[in-house]
């Protein structure tokens, strides 16, 4: 089943096309991202979706309704988690889900079991009646998740779930994620961390300067783009020369020289034995490559 559909989506702010003429679907269950640098558009792509922001152009259909026209049918049936978090400082952990559940009109008795069972599931029981500012970062985090779920919604949108965070804290946050998948959530998300790609996402988008350039699963596009292995020498002429004499193909990114290769030993051998065996690393591809291959750019630049 189709939770979103977007076909040539476009989103402008003046002359500055921030989404421009995107199209993708999110099937029910999946764990769907949107992956790119900083200002590709992903975040208003998000907001398109949870009805915070109007498209400019192009067709937008969530949960098979318009959010031009449904916004507030579709907002019952969501739940997000922002990039920046934002609990109420003047309140407990567990005030700030049972305030945020009077948005959806959710009685209060309820509401206050839903608190609990939520911050049972994010493992914040027993900072229950704690102040907000004695949270770490990653507990502000799982606040911000257990209260995206007051609703019980079956989308979840969450913008950099694990943004800042220690790579326990992230863990932990994943474990959550999946989860969630597994009781039949659907989640789309963005993000620029790889690793967070590569582990959660079924299905994934590569944004740039408001397009999508490619879109599959992470193990798809990591064989298509980037192959299985990447071996990496320092770029020398000693390297090149060798490369070329052996007629094998690579490509150079600042001062690294790369070459995708089905059978990295062999290649690692050829540049060990023209002597520059010091400078060879191997690693397994990953969503990096194929994008530098896309763009000529990493990710951060
Ligand atoms: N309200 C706005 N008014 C004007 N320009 C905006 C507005 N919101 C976003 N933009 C611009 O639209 C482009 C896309 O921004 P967006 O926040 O969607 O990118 P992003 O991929 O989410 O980036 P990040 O990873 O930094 O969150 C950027 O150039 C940004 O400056």
């Amino acid at each position: 089943m189709e939770i979103i559909a977007a076909h040539h989506l476009e989103k402008y702010f003046g002359t500055l096309a921030a989404v421009d003429g995107i199209s993708f679907s999110v099937q029910k269950g999946e764990i769907f991202c949107f992956l790119g640098p900083n200002g590709a558009g992903k975040t208003t792509a998000m907001k398109m979706i949870h009805c915070v922001s109007k498209r400019t152009r192009g067709d937008l259909l969530v949960f098979g309704m318009d959010p031009d026209t449904h916004s507030r049918m579709i907002k019952q049936r969501l739940g997000v988690v922002p990039q920046e978090n934002n609990p109420d400082p003047d309140f407990s952990v567990f005030q700030n889900l049972t305030i945020y559940a009077r948005y959806f009109g959710i009685p209060r008795e309820q509401a206050e079991e839903r608190a609990i069972g939520l911050l049972e599931f994010m493992q914040l029981s027993d900072k229950m009646d704690a102040p907000i500012e004695t949270l770490s970062g990653g507990m502000k985090r799982r606040l911000i998740i257990a209260r995206a779920l007051i609703n019980d919604p079956e989308l979840l949108i969450l913008d950099e779930p694990t943004i800042g965070l220690d790579p326990q804290a992230r863990h932990l946050i994943w474990e959550k994620l999946r989860h969630l998948k597994s009781l039949g959530c659907t989640l789309v998300m963005t993000t620029h961390y790889l690793d967070e790609a590569e582990r959660l996402c079924d299905r994934l988008v590569i944004m740039d300067s408001g397009k999508i350039l490619v879109e599959g699963s992470p193990a798809a596009l990591i064989r298509e783009y980037a192959g299985e292995e990447i071996v990496e020498a320092f770029s020398s002429q000693e390297v090149i020369s060798c490369l070329q004499s052996q007629d094998i193909g690579y490509d150079i990114f600042g001062d690294t020289i790369q070459v995708q290769a089905e059978d990295s030993r062999s290649i690692a051998h050829i540049l060990m034995q023209a002597g520059c065996s010091d400078r060879i690393t191997v690693r397994r591809a990953t969503l990096e490559d194929v994008f530098l291959k896309l763009t000529g750019r990493t990710l951060r630049e």
